[in-house]
C-alpha cells in the first residue's frame, strides 16, 4: 500500500503523522511511504532521517493526496485537504466531527473512508488513540492555567502552590478521565488544592485510590459545579461523551460568579467545549476574557509540545495503522471491533452514531452502522 504523510497545516501544528521510526515499520512490511518535504523538520525529524528510514520525500501535499491509498495525519483535515480526499482512499487521523458540520459535509462529499483516532476503543473501556494526547493536554492544562494566573498574563496573581503561610490556589477539574487524572497529577505536584468532579462513581472510587486522600472527589452535579467553580482559581474542563458534542456544564452564570482573574482551561474544546462561554482558540492567540475570567481554549494543545506528542501518538497509532495497511482497511476493521469503532465516515455515509445525533438534522444525514456499511456499500 502507498501511505502518504502530508505536513500539518493547522495553526502552530508541528506534529507529524509518522516519525521516521514509524516509517521504517511500514517499509519493513513492504509498504511505500511518501512524506511531504519538511513534515517533521520543526521537531527534529529531518527529511534525511525519513529517507534513511525508507520514505520518499515529496514536495507538495497535492501529489501525496492524489496518489496515496492511506493518508496518515494528526489533526482533522482542513477544508483544502478535505477537498483532495477521494473515494477508495483512507484517512487515518483525529476528526472530532460532532462540533464541526463543515468538515463533516466535506468528508461525506469526498466518499473516502475516514477513521477517527478519538473513537477507536480498547477492551478496557478506553480510547487508546486519544489517551496519549489526553495525557499531554491534561498535564499542559495546569501549566497553561498557572501561566495565565500571573498578573501580567491577565490573571489574579495567584501562585497555585502558595507558599508557607499562604494557602495554595484552588483547582477544580470537571471530568476525571485521562485528561482529568493527568491534570490532577500536575496540580498536586505544584502543591495546589485540587477537587475533581465526575459522573461515574466507579471512576471516583479509582481516583480516590490513586490519589490516596490528596485530592477531593465529588459527584458531578449542577450544584457541585456552581459551588466549587465560585471558589476556584483554575477550572479545567475535561469531560467526554465519546464522539459526541461536549455537554455545557459551566454556564455563563457560573463564569459570572467566579473570582476576577481566575482562569478556565477548556480541554474539551475539540468536542465543542464544556463551558458555555468557550470558543476554540489557537496557540498563536490562546486566550480571551469573559466577565473577568481568562479563557484558554486551544483545540490542539499537544501541538504546543509537538515532539513529545508526536512520539506518544505514534506509539499508539502504529499497531492499528499497520493492521490497516497489511490487511487492507475493510478487512482490518471487520476483524477488529475496536478499530471498527473508529470508522466515522464511509463512502458518503456517517457510520458513528454520536455524529449523526449531533449533526444529522442540520446536514440531513442518515446513520448507517459501520459493519453494515463495510459489508454492503
Ligand atoms: N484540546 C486538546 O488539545 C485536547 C482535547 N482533548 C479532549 O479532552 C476531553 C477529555 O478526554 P479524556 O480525558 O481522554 O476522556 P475520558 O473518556 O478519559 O474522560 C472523560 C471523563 O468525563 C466524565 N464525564 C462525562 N460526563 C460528565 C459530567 N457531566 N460531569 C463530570 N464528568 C463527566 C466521564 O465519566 C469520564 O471519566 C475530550 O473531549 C478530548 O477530545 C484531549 C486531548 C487534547
Ligand atoms: C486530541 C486532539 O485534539 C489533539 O491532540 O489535538
Ligand atoms: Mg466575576
Amino acid at each position: 500500500m502507498l501511505i502518504g504523510v502530508p505536513k500539518e497545516i493547522k495553526n502552530h501544528e508541528y506534529r507529524v503523522g509518522l516519525t521516521p521510526a514509524g516509517v521504517k515499520e511500514f517499509v519493513t512490511f513492504s509498504h511505500e511511504v511518501w512524506v511531504q518535504t519538511d513534515a517533521g523538520n520543526a521537531i527534529g525529524f529531518t527529511d534525511e532521517q525519513y529517507i534513511a528510514a525508507g520514505a520518499k520525500i515529496v514536495v507538495d501535499a497535492a501529489s501525496i493526496f492524489a496518489s496515496a491509498d492511506m493518508i496518515i495525519k494528526v489533526k482533522e483535515p482542513q477544508a483544502q485537504e478535505c477537498k483532495m480526499l477521494r473515494k477508495g482512499q483512507t484517512l487515518y487521523t483525529y476528526l472530532h466531527l460532532a462540533p464541526d458540520p463543515k468538515q463533516t459535509e466535506l468528508l461525506v462529499a469526498s466518499g473516502a473512508t475516514c477513521i477517527a483516532y478519538e473513537t477507536v476503543t480498547d477492551n478496557k473501556n478506553g480510547l487508546p488513540l486519544l489517551a496519549p494526547m489526553s495525557e499531554v493536554a491534561g498535564r499542559m492544562a495546569v501549566q497553561a492555567g498557572a501561566h495565565y494566573l500571573e498578573k501580567a498574563h491577565g490573571g489574579s496573581g495567584t501562585l497555585l502552590g502558595g507558599v508557607p503561610g499562604v494557602a495554595p490556589g484552588k483547582v477544580l477539574i470537571i471530568g476525571g478521565g485521562v485528561v482529568g487524572t493527568n491534570a490532577a497529577k500536575m496540580a498536586l505536584g505544584l502543591g495546589a488544592d485540587v477537587t475533581i468532579l465526575d459522573r461515574s462513581l466507579p471512576r471516583l472510587r479509582e481516583l480516590d485510590d490513586i490519589f490516596d486522600g490528596r485530592l477531593k472527589t465529588v459527584f458531578s452535579t449542577v450544584d457541585a459545579i456552581e459551588h466549587y467553580a465560585s471558589k476556584a482559581d483554575l477550572v479545567i474542563g475535561a469531560v467526554l461523551i465519546p464522539g459526541a458534542a461536549a455537554p455545557k456544564l459551566l454556564t455563563r452564570e457560573h463564569i459570572k460568579n467566579m473570582k476576577e482573574g481566575s482562569v478556565v482551561v477548556d480541554v474539551a474544546i475539540d468536542q465543542g467545549g464544556c463551558f458555555e462561554t468557550s470558543r476554540a482558540t489557537t496557540h498563536q492567540d490562546p486566550v480571551y476574557t469573559v466577565d473577568g475570567v481568562v479563557h484558554y481554549c486551544v483545540a490542539n494543545m499537544p501541538g504546543g509540545v509537538a515532539r513529545t506528542s508526536t512520539m506518544a501518538l505514534n506509539n499508539a497509532t502504529l499497531p492499528f495503522g499497520l493492521a490497516l495497511a497489511n490487511k487492507g482497511p475493510k478487512q482490518a476493521m471487520l476483524d477488529n471491533p475496536h478499530l471498527l469503532n473508529g470508522l466515522n465516515v464511509y463512502k458518503g455515509k456517517i457510520t458513528y452514531k454520536a455524529v449523526t445525533d449531533a449533526l444529522g438534522k442540520e446536514l440531513n444525514l442518515e446513520y448507517l452502522d459501520a459493519r453494515t456499511a463495510l459489508e454492503t456499500l
